[in-house]
């Protein structure tokens, strides 16, 4: 393994194994770490650290980290979202810090640029299409309100160290220059420099200019211009699609409630069978795995739908009945052992909508580690995992895939 990566979250770490497998890294998502992992190129570690304790999230970025060192990385990536979902409190400083430390690094890239989902970094600030971060829903995001575009700024309330930057006009300069403005940062004690990035011809370039860090941290887009550092030692061209073969029943589980995914969810459910799961008859007891599963067995082959997905007022109203954390506990629980459920008993193609409910089905099925086949909408690739098997996976982040995804995606992880 030459690259190991560590996501703070499930469908984040599908997100940059997908970028890497496109730059032609044979790529494995893991759940999960110890022993020696399967050959590869590049490993993706997936952690649920975006919202744990701060203490939590250093903890075990670092024992994810030591382990992809023990495969032989040489470089690690630091991968949390292209929105820099964080408090003033962290966790993406103390991780970086923390990374930085153990590497023995000097400088690190801080870059959530991506610039084909929208997400453009200019002057320091974060840009979700043509609003400022702080001007879109980010704002009113339940766990890390993003109320400061300037990632600078916001990155210096969770760090000890000073924050260092690298403009536009450096980067549009090429790698030599942006090589330079690292050691100068560096030089000055900045270890950690945030980078601006508008189009994807910026990341190839800081791509080409961290080639000898030991440390990248960004979003997805970051990775883009990483591969290409190993070209000389990389095993040809990965071919995508030779991820194994799955054939069987699907369904759709989404547990997100984002813009993207009501409309998905929509789509999808006026042409197949969908069941909506109601919290209070969740939190009451009047909805059972057993009794879902048995509703899934009785549409046959065509392929249903069962979903949380509900208006903001819905949702804010669920939680405020039972609370929040309580709420998005038993869905998460529900979802995962529906997953279980049937995967137990012959569904072979799992399509889940939102990054919490992946976290929690991916553990339910105790997938330690998934190859990462060919993409299905940016940001989200096939995940073909064994479970008496193959399994195949489609991990979407909440905001993440084209209206028509939940078809697409249950289409392209393997046949009926
Ligand atoms: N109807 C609902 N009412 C309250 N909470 C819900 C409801 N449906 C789902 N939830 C909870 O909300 C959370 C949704 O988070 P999840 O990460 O799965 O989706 P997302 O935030 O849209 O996706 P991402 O993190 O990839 O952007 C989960 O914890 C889920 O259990
Ligand atoms: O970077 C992103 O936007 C996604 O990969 C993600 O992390 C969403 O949870």
């Amino acid at each position: 393994m030459l690259l190991g990566a560590i996501a703070d979250d499930f469908t984040g770490a599908s997100d940059l194994a997908n970028t890497l497998a496109k730059g032609g890294m044979s790529t494995v998502q893991f759940s999960g770490f110890g022993g020696t992992a399967p050959d590869c190129e590049a490993g993706v570690v997936a952690l649920k650290t975006r919202s744990a304790p701060v203490g939590d999230a250093v903890a075990q970025s670092l024992a994810a980290a030591r382990w992809l060192l023990d495969q032989g990385c040489e470089q690690l990536v630091f991968k949390y979202c292209s929105t820099f979902d964080s408090t003033p409190q962290g966790n993406i400083g103390p991780v970086a810090e923390a990374l930085l430390d153990l590497l023995g690094a000097e400088v690190a890239v801080v870059c959530p640029a991506f610039p084909g989902a929208g997400r453009r970094l200019f002057m320091g600030h974060l840009f979700v299409g043509d609003r400022l971060l702080s001007e879109t829903g980010m704002r009113h995001h339940p766990l890390t309100p993003m109320t400061d575009p300037d990632i600078r700024r916001w990155l210096a309330l969770q760090t000890a160290g000073d924050v260092g930057s690298i403009l536009l006009d450096t980067v549009r300069a090429g790698p030599e220059a942006v090589r330079a403005a690292f050691a100068a940062e560096a030089a000055a004690g900045r270890r950690l420099v945030v980078a601006d990035a508008i189009a994807d011809e910026d990341l190839m370039t800081i791509g080409a200019a961290v080639a000898d860090h030991r440390l990248v941290t960004g979003g997805s887009g970051i990775a883009q211009g990483l591969p290409r550092n190993f070209r000389a030692r990389l095993g040809g061209p990965a071919d995508a699609a030779a991820v194994p073969a799955v054939t069987g029943p699907g369904v759709v589980l989404c547990g997100s409630c984002s813009t993207a995914s009501q409309r998905q969810v929509a789509l999808y459910a006026a042409s197949h069978p969908a069941l909506a799961v109601d919290p209070a008859a969740l939190m009451e007891g009047e909805i059972s795995v057993d009794g879902v599963a048995d509703w899934i067995a009785r549409q046959g082959r065509r392929t249903p739908i069962v979903y949380s997905t509900a208006a903001p007022e819905a949702v804010a109203d669920a939680q405020a009945r039972f609370g929040r954390a309580a709420v998005a506990a038993r869905f998460e629980d529900f979802f995962a052992a529906l997953a279980r459920r049937l995967a137990d008993t012959g569904t072979r193609r799992i399509v889940v909508g939102g990054g919490e409910t992946s976290g929690a089905i991916v553990e339910a099925l105790e997938l330690s580690s998934m190859h990462v086949g060919r993409e299905i909408d940016p940001g989200v690739p096939v995940l073909v995992g064994e479970r008496d098997g193959p399994l195949g996976l489609a991990l979407k982040s909440g905001n993440f895939g084209a209206e028509d995804f939940f078809e697409k995606a249950l289409r392209q992880v393997g046949a009926p």
